[in-house]
């Protein structure tokens, strides 16, 4: 995929698949290898409007250096008078989390193997300084394997009504988010632990009917686990080591990936 300039020719253009902060994604296919990907189509007057085409810029070098199985590739990029166009990977199973609701919650060995991709895929992006990456739920994406994607930047999607658009959002803020209080990188191993008690008992462990509730619910770090459905105590225990308040006394991505719970139940094929 390294030829020097690309455009919309080179291209037929599918079925619309996604909707991101600036632009539309549509499936796509390279017409001389007949390689399917997902094109994303940015506008540079919206770019404009919001002053971001130097963070743009920056991102496609970050994201064009990025070469991880659990991150979703930029193959390359072009543009024409009024719009960027971003070559994406294309994941074939699409959003997680239409995934997770379907099969209400998974099982122990399928939420390892994703709570193991996304601490590799972190632990790869941090190395890389790259801390950006926000593992939010509607970020993630499954490849025609049934693997793992961080699918990220400039993606706040308009979730779709399955997800309870406020709640779904808040519910995985960490305590000094709500806070205020500084915050580095140490947030996304609480949202590894909010994601994993999500993908084990179907729903996010600080959930609560009003949004002021369930940040109360955060900031004590009030974490019960229901008795059904049947979790394992190691799963528990990782969990615990995550939704620490102190984000230093949290379990590093190192330390998730020696877990007892993780070795003993993520694929390693990820
Ligand atoms: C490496 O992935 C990206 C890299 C960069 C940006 C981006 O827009 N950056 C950005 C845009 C404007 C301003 C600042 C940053 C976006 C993505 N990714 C995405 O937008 C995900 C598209 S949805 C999708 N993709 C594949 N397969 C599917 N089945 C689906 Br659904």
């Amino acid at each position: 995929m390294e030829k020097p300039e690309w455009s919309m020719h080179d291209f037929e253009i599918g079925k619309y698949i996604g909707e991101g902060k600036f632009g539309k994604v549509y499936l796509a296919r390279e017409k001389q290898s007949g390689y399917v990907v997902a094109l994303k189509v940015i506008f540079k007057a919206k770019l404009d409007k919001y002053r971001f085409h130097a963070h743009l810029r920056r991102e496609i070098e970050i994201q064009h250096g990025l070469d991880h199985p659990n991150v979703l590739r930029l193959f390359a990029w072009f543009h024409d008078a009024e719009r960027v166009v971003l070559v994406l990977e294309y994941a074939a199973r699409g959003e997680l989390y239409k995934l997770l609701r379907t099969v209400r919650r998974f099982s122990e060995r399928t939420a390892a193997t994703y709570v193991a991709s996304l601490a590799g895929a972190l632990a790869y992006c941090h190395k890389k300084q790259v801390i950006h990456r926000d593992i939010k739920p509607e970020n993630l994406l499954l490849d025609i394997e049934g693997r793992l994607k961080i699918a990220d930047f400039g993606w706040a999607v308009r979730s779709n009504a399955k997800r309870h658009t406020l709640c779904g959002t808040i519910d995985y803020l960490a305590p000094e988010m709500i806070e205020k209080k500084a915050h580095d990188h140490a947030v996304d191993n609480w949202t590894l632990g909010i994601l994993c008690y999500e993908f084990l008992y179907g729903s996010p462990p600080f959930e609560a009917a009003e949004q002021d509730d369930t940040l109360r619910r955060i900031v004590k770090v009030d974490l019960s686990f229901p008795t059904t459905p049947y979790v394992s105590a190691e799963a528990k225990d990782l969990i615990s080591k995550l939704l620490v308040k102190d984000s230093s006394k949290r379990l590093s991505l190192d330390d998730i990936m020696k877990h007892p719970w993780i070795v003993k139940n993520a694929d390693p094929s990820g």
